[in-house]
């Protein structure tokens, strides 16, 4: 059995390399990265490091790695034969990956199984993203021929790799914690095995519940902490007052994970405890600066922000904490981020409602939207 996975930077390396590899299969990495590549080719194995409480060290072996942008002959080799094909790449990366995903399915045997492509991002119907990407390049007759060829299925990731010190090589610390939900009915009666993995009949509940209150929980630490100026999550936690405002914000999302999807109070209140535990990890040397990474995308339309946001405000629940987040995230300047040096260019040129429309997704008329606007309106120029 063969794995080929796009991405071996943190999630990649320290989950699901390592759920794939200790599943049987022969894990190939492939990434764009080249030093990271070539050390991967290099060498014969890594190690994850869990911190926490039970945490293990676990070896990974038998992979090989491939340049993928530079080594496209390789890589379609590795494709051809494939049994499964994963990414954590980035959701805006997924549009890079499709046409590797489209030369796979034109190299693969029509009578061989389907392949199975699993995007592990943090994003709703992030494999249904890339293959929307692959089928628009494919044009509507090839694809007839070969959506057959693979199996498509969402999956919700969690697990904290924080980015890793100068010196660590390839080897990953990593929490104990992790989940990866798989949507099972797209494989029908013939799902990949996974031990480390499971399989749910409906994944949108997991991945909005993981996202608005894992990610949410997350960023908002993040943007409320670096304002406050803390460098790590669990010093961020450890100050009160930000610890009030996210789980002001946690609340409320809750709220709606509760009425859309029926988990139940004491289990969201279980599961806000655990989250906010896993933060306060002091072996976790995650940083604001990772958290908070790429704040356009986390307040985009679909995204740990803006959709419960969104949600709540039409079925008349409370926003407030949701919006304070939103504000705080607004604060975020960090140089080195691009998108976090693009939305301060935005606030001091773009009037309120531009940003509402084009980077919030909330249009006029949208019960979230007046509020939106003023929230924006604050910390933009005009
Ligand atoms: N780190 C976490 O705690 C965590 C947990 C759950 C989910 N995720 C999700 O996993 C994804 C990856 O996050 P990460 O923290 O591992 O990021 P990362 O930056 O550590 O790794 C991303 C890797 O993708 C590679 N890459 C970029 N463009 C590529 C391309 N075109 N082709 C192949 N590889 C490419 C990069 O070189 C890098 O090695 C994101 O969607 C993230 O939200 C991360
Ligand atoms: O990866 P992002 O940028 O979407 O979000 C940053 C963190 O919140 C995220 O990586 C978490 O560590 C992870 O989602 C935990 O499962």
């Amino acid at each position: 059995m063969k794995a080929v996975h796009f991405g071996a930077g943190n999630i990649g390396r320290g989950f699901i390399g390592l759920l794939l590899h200790d599943a049987g299969y022969e894990v190939v990495f492939a990434d764009v990265n080249a030093e990271l590549i070539d050390a991967l080719a290099a060498s014969d194995h890594y190690t994850v490091h869990e911190v926490g409480v039970g945490a293990r060290d676990l070896v990974v072996d038998r992979y090989r790695a491939v340049n993928s942008q530079t080594d496209a002959a390789a890589l379609a080799a590795e494709l051809a034969d494939a049994d499964v094909l994963t990414t954590a790449v980035g959701p805006n990366i997924l549009r890079f990956i499709a046409p590797h995903v489209l030369q796979a399915l034109r190299d693969r045997s029509p009578d061989a199984p389907p392949l199975a492509v699993m995007a592990c991002e943090n994003a709703i119907d992030a494999t249904s993203m890339l293959r929307e990407e692959t089928r628009h390049l494919a044009g509507p007759d090839e694809w007839l021929e070969l959506e057959r060829r693979a199996v498509f299925a969402n999956t919700a990731v969690d697990r904290i790799v924080p980015g890793q010190p100068e010196g660590a090589g390839l080897d990953v610390t990593v929490e104990t914690f992790s989940e990866w939900a798989i949507e099972e009915p797209p494989f029908g009666d013939a799902p990949p095995v996974i031990p480390g993995a499971h399989f749910v009949d409906r994944l949108g509940p997991y991945i909005e519940r993981k996202l608005f209150t894992v990610n949410t929980g997350h960023a908002s630490t993040a943007y409320f902490g670096f304002l406050a100026g803390h460098e790590r999550i669990a010093e961020a936690l450890a100050d009160a007052s930000v610890a009030e405002r996210v789980e002001r914000v946690l609340h409320e999302t809750s709220a709606l994970i509760v009425a859309k999807h029926g988990f139940g109070e004491g289990e969201m209140a279980e599961y806000r405890e655990v989250i906010l535990a896993r933060f306060r990890n002091e072996g976790l040397p995650d940083t604001v600066e990772r958290v908070g990474r790429q704040p356009l995308r986390k307040l985009s339309r679909r995204e740990r922000f803006i959709a419960p946001a969104a949600e709540l405000a039409e079925r008349g629940l409370p926003v407030d904490a949701l919006l304070a987040a939103v504000e705080a995230a607004l604060g975020f300047d960090v140089p080195a981020d691009p998108e976090s040096v693009e939305l301060q260019e935005r606030l001091a040129t773009d009037a309120a409602p531009t940003f509402v429309r084009e980077v919030c997704g909330i249009e006029p008329g949208h019960p979230l939207h007046d509020r939106l606007v003023e929230v924006v309106g604050r910390r933009t120029a005009s």
